[in-house]
């Protein structure tokens, strides 16, 4: 029902608009050619604009890797990262991202720690001080949509790990980003606060449309976040199969409990299982 063959690649839908983020036939390998690591080949991944995909596969398999391309943190060896129909050459100032620990400066409050995007990356950069007083706005703005209260002068380490969680949040999204990272923002967090927090970005995407592409090892969280979900095989990474999820799954938490959203986990837990004992 909600299969589909492996990908090599979706093509652009004829007449309509080339994807927000397009990997093609890329190969990455770290350390020296010869003797390096082959993380990613023959890789190809495109993401409409506004869609919320996730990338799941075997731990090790390039995930991180693929994030690190469409940021423009890494070159390709071969092969074509374009993200806002430009080829990606250099970090990208258009992208937000989030991490598994949240990476906040223990010095700076959550306001500030928030503000940090704004006060080094152009073109915030020169009139920061001048417009700080409503970025600081925004920033407060940002703090009650993800359920903070009274953080705005709090230290990290005056607040839980999933009120840091949601400062990191804030933090990727006070640019108003085009494009949002997650590399596992929600791994390290107890269960019940990482549903809230799935709610709280779902929430967030669905007001902004910001494209988002989410890695985790969670495949209740990929069904119930994500419109497609693409399996990763084992190093060297490439996709290997792709799925769409019907509306219907994410619309609330009691659709985690129907017989469709289980069923949409065990087809993904399937060709996971598939690929970390056939690497290719
Ligand atoms: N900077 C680096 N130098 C050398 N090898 C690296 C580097 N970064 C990652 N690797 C290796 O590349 C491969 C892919 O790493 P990556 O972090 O992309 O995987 P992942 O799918 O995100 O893993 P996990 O699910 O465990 O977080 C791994 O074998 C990893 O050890």
């Amino acid at each position: 029902m909600i299969n589909t063959p492996p990908p090599p690649r979706e093509e652009p839908v004829p007449g309509g608009q080339r994807p927000f983020v397009e990997l093609t036939n890329v190969s990455l390998t770290y350390g020296d050619f010869g003797e390096g690591l082959l993380a990613l080949q023959d890789f190809h991944l495109s993401v409409q604009q506004g869609e919320f995909t996730a990338l799941v596969g075997p731990s090790g398999c390039g995930k991180s890797t693929t994030l690190k391309l469409i940021s423009g943190l890494r070159q390709p060896d071969s092969g074509g990262v374009i993200v806002a129909g430009k080829e990606v050459s250099k970090p990208l100032k258009i992208v937000g991202m989030a991490f598994q620990n949240p990476t906040l400066l223990p010095w700076r409050t959550s306001l500030d720690n928030v503000l940090l995007p704004l006060e080094i990356v152009e073109p915030h950069r020169r009139s920061f001080r001048k417009e700080r007083a409503r970025h600081a706005e925004r920033a407060m703005a940002l703090f009650e949509k993800v359920g903070l209260k009274d953080v705005a002068d709090r230290f990290p380490w005056q607040l839980s790990g999933g009120m840091q969680q949601r400062v990191s949040l804030c933090r990727s999204l006070i640019h108003e980003p085009d494009l949002l990272l997650l590399d596992e923002p929600f791994g390290a967090l107890d269960a019940f606060t990482r549903e809230d927090l799935w709610d709280t970005m779902k929430a967030l995407w669905e007001e902004q449309r910001f494209t988002a592409v989410l890695i985790t090892h969670d495949l209740t969280e990929s069904v119930y976040m994500a419109e497609s979900v693409h399996v990763l095989s084992a190093r060297p990474g490439r996709i290997v199969h792709s799925q769409r999820i019907p509306p219907e799954l994410r619309r609330d938490r009691d659709a985690r409990f129907s017989p469709a959203f289980a069923d949409a986990v065990y087809q993904l837990r399937q060709h996971v299982g598939h690929a970390q004992e056939d690497p290719v």
